[in-house]
C-alpha cells in the first residue's frame, strides 16, 4: 500500500499522506529544510524556475521542501487540489484577499468573525477601494439578497468565532456559484476531521493552524487549500508580491507533528465539550450555552447534518452579565486565562475585551454578541477535574 493513497482513512492520512521515509535516507519525520534559498547547477536552471518553465525552488519565502509536505498533506486532508502554509492564519486569510480583490469589488461576509478578520474587513480594506457587507448567513437568503454583480468574495466561518453560529455551506455555495463569487470558509473551528467545505461547494478554505491544526500552543501558522490554480496565485502573488507570510520550515514541521494526532485530539476535544455543554445548560448560574450540540442551538440540525461532531469550543452568558463573568474567568485555577483556542490545555477569554475588542461597543450588539459572553477552548484534561475548577468557579461567584 502506498503512501500517498487518496483511499486510505483519515487518520493514516494525517500521518503518512504525502511524505515516504525512503525518500529521505530512511527518515521517519520529515527533514527540516533550514534554508532561505536553493542552488542552482547553471544560471539556465535557475532563470528556468523562475519563469515557472521549469520545477524546482528558488527562495525559502516562495517554497520549501517541508513546508510542501504539509501542504500536500492538508490539500489530501480538506480534498481539494493543492494547499499554501502560512506565518499565520491572518495570513491565510490576507493572501487570498490581496490577490483575489480590487478597488472597488465588494466582499460579502457573515456577521460574526474572528475580530482581525472583522478588522481588516470593517476597518482596513475601505481604504483601498474594497467594500464589505455584512450579512447574517445563517439565513442563506440574505446572501443571494446581498449578492451582486460587484461580488468577489463572500466569507465565513462555521462555527462562528465566538458565539458558534453555524452556516450552510451547501446552499451558500449554490449562491455564490451562480454569481460568479469566490465562497471562502474559514474552517479553523472544525479542521478537515469534523467538516470539509470543498466537498460542499466552497472555493477557498482558510485555516488558523495555530489552532487545533498545530494542536500544542507553540507555534503560528496559517492554511490556504483550493484548486492549484488559485493556490499558486496566492503563493507567488498573495505571499512572494503582496504579503510575504511565509510559513517557516520549523513551524511547518511542527503542524505536521501535530496533524499526527489530530483526529484523537478532535475526538477528545469533541467528547469533553459535549459533556461540559450540556452541564453547564443546567447550571442556575448560566442563563445561556451556546453550542452547535444542544438541542437548543438554533442550528442544531443543520450542524447536526454538516459536521461530524460538534467541536471543542463553547460559548455561554452566565445570569449575572459582564460581572459575573469576569468573577468567573478570575476563579479558575486548571483554566488558563488566554486567547487562541485549539490547545491541550483548557483556554477561557472574554471576547468584548479581547480577540473581538475590534468591534465597538455598538457594534457588538448588531455583529451578535454581548460583554458578558464568555468563551471556552475545551482541551484534553480529564473531564472531572474541568468540571470541578469549572463549576467550583461558578459556585465562589452565586
Ligand atoms: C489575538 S486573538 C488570538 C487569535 C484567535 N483567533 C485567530 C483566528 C484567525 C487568525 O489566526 P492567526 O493569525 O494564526 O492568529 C483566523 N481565523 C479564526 C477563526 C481565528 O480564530 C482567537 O483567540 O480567537
Amino acid at each position: 500500500m502506498s503512501r500517498r493513497n487518496e483511499q486510505q482513512g483519515f487518520a493514516t492520512r494525517s500521518i503518512h499522506f504525502g511524505y515516504d521515509p525512503l525518500d529521505y535516507h530512511g527518515a521517519l519525520n520529515p527533514p527540516v529544510f533550514l534554508t532561505s534559498t536553493y542552488a542552482f547547477d547553471k544560471t539556465e536552471s535557475g532563470s528556468a524556475r523562475f519563469a515557472g518553465e521549469a520545477q524546482g525552488y528558488i527562495y525559502g519565502r516562495v517554497g520549501n521542501p517541508t513546508a510542501n509536505v504539509l501542504e500536500t498533506r492538508l490539500a489530501a486532508l480538506e480534498e481539494g487540489e493543492a494547499g499554501l502554509a502560512t506565518s499565520s492564519g491572518m495570513g491565510a486569510l490576507t493572501a487570498v484577499i490581496w490577490t483575489l480583490a480590487r478597488t472597488g469589488d465588494e466582499i460579502i461576509a457573515d456577521k460574526t468573525l474572528y475580530g482581525c478578520t472583522f478588522a481588516l474587513l470593517h476597518h482596513q480594506l475601505g481604504r483601498f477601494g474594497i467594500t464589505t457587507r455584512f450579512v447574517d448567513m445563517t439565513d442563506a437568503s440574505n446572501v443571494a439578497a446581498a449578492i451582486g454583480p460587484k461580488t468577489r468574495l463572500v466569507i465565513t466561518e462555521t462555527p462562528s468565532n465566538p458565539n458558534m453560529r453555524v452556516v450552510d455551506i451547501a446552499a451558500i455555495s449554490e449562491i455564490t456559484a451562480g454569481h460568479g463569487a469566490l465562497f471562502v470558509v474559514d474552517n479553523t473551528y472544525c479542521t478537515p476531521y469534523l467538516q470539509r467545505p470543498l466537498t460542499l461547494g466552497a472555493d477557498i478554505v482558510v485555516h488558523s493552524a495555530t489552532k487545533y491544526l498545530g494542536g500544542h500552543g507553540d507555534l503560528l501558522a496559517g492554511v490556504v487549500v483550493s484548486r492549484k490554480e488559485l493556490v499558486d496565485q496566492f503563493r507567488f502573488i498573495g505571499i512572494k508580491e503582496m504579503n510575504g507570510a511565509c510559513i517557516s520550515a520549523l513551524d511547518a514541521f511542527l503542524v505536521l507533528r501535530g496533524l499526527k494526532t489530530l483526529s484523537l485530539r478532535m475526538d477528545r476535544h469533541c467528547a469533553t465539550a459535549e459533556r461540559l455543554a450540556h452541564d453547564l445548560e443546567s447550571h442556575p448560574a448560566v442563563a445561556r450555552v451556546f453550542f452547535p450540540g444542544l438541542s437548543s442551538h438554533p442550528q442544531h440540525a443543520l450542524a447536526t447534518r454538516q459536521m461530524k461532531a460538534y467541536g471543542g469550543m463553547i460559548a455561554m452568558e452566565l445570569k449575572g452579565g459582564l460581572a459575573a463573568g469576569k468573577a468567573f474567568m478570575d476563579a479558575t485555577a486548571l483554566v488558563t486565562r488566554a486567547v487562541s483556542l485549539g490547545d491541550a490545555e483548557t483556554l477561557v477569554q472574554h471576547p468584548a475585551s479581547m480577540t473581538h475588542a475590534t468591534y465597538a461597543p455598538e457594534e457588538r450588539a448588531r455583529h451578535g454578541f454581548t460583554d458578558g459572553l464568555i468563551r471556552l477552548s475545551v482541551g484534553l484534561e480529564d473531564y472531572e477535574d474541568l468540571r470541578s475548577d469549572i463549576f467550583g468557579a461558578l459556585s465562589r461567584i452565586e
